[in-house]
């Protein structure tokens, strides 16, 4: 029984021990200040859909599920969506320890958002797993006009605390399915490499793949 709630909530080490014909389940949190975008960015991933118009507010936590095929692996993620709003950070951090991976977004046209991300740092490193995956985002990308942060600043950002970094859209959809993929890959190469597998350097691969908004990326 005690190996059989590991492999419904595993942790990196325990992953190898469940049945290899299952899905293998990974949980990623979406974290980062209210109205960043963390739900469009879910929705988008999920549905491949946007939701403009009124803005409601998570409350508390959310969570959905998707399927991804990682090197011929089925990796099921359970992504929790969490509120950003301040008054439900007490629900939020009793959920930091399950997760395997977080996904940490800023929006590109608030710089409060932005200066917000080393408070939240400091959050997942008091209260996350210590080989937690953090990946950090610039959402909003497409809204150019509007953009405060330029991405050598989100770059700096990142190289400064070693994340690796990339701007999304959750409304064109731009890098938001190579997060997820991203992050699955990391977490399955943790799992158990193949003696014939090549190495896995989450930050080259985002390096490698991530698209750059077409224009104004400076400020
Ligand atoms: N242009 C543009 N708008 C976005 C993008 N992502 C989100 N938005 C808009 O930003 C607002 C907030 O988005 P949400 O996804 O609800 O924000 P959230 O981070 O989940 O907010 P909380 O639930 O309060 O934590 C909404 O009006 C969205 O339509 C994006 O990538 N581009």
């Amino acid at each position: 029984p005690a190996l059989l709630r590991e492999c419904a909530l595993p942790s990196a080490r325990t992953l190898r021990f469940c049945a290899p014909s299952r899905d293998i389940p990974l949980r990623v949190m979406l974290l980062g200040d209210s109205g960043v975008g963390k739900t469009c960015f879910l929705i988008q991933f999920k549905d491949g859909a946007f939701l403009s118009g009124t803005f409601i507010a998570t409350v508390g936590i959310d969570f959905r599920n998707k399927v991804v095929t990682v090197d011929g692996m089925r990796v099921k993620l359970q992504i929790w969506d969490t509120a950003g709003q301040e008054r439900f950070r007490s629900v939020t951090h009793a959920y930091y320890r399950d997760a395997q991976a977080l996904l940490l977004l800023y929006d590109i046209t608030n710089k409060a958002s932005f200066d917000n991300i080393r408070a939240w740092l400091t959050e997942i490193h008091e209260c996350a797993q210590r080989d937690v995956v953090i990946m950090l985002l610039g959402n909003k990308a497409d809204v150019s006009s509007e953009r405060v942060i330029s991405s050598d600043d989100g770059e700096t950002l990142a190289r400064e605390y070693g994340v690796p970094f990339m701007e999304t859209s959750a409304k064109t959809g731009m890098n938001v399915e190579l997060a997820f993929l991203a992050i699955a890959k990391e977490l399955k190469y943790r799992a158990g490499r193949q003696a014939d597998e090549p190495t896995f350097q989450l930050r080259d691969y985002v390096e490698s793949q991530k698209k750059r908004p077409s224009c104004c990326s400076f400020v």
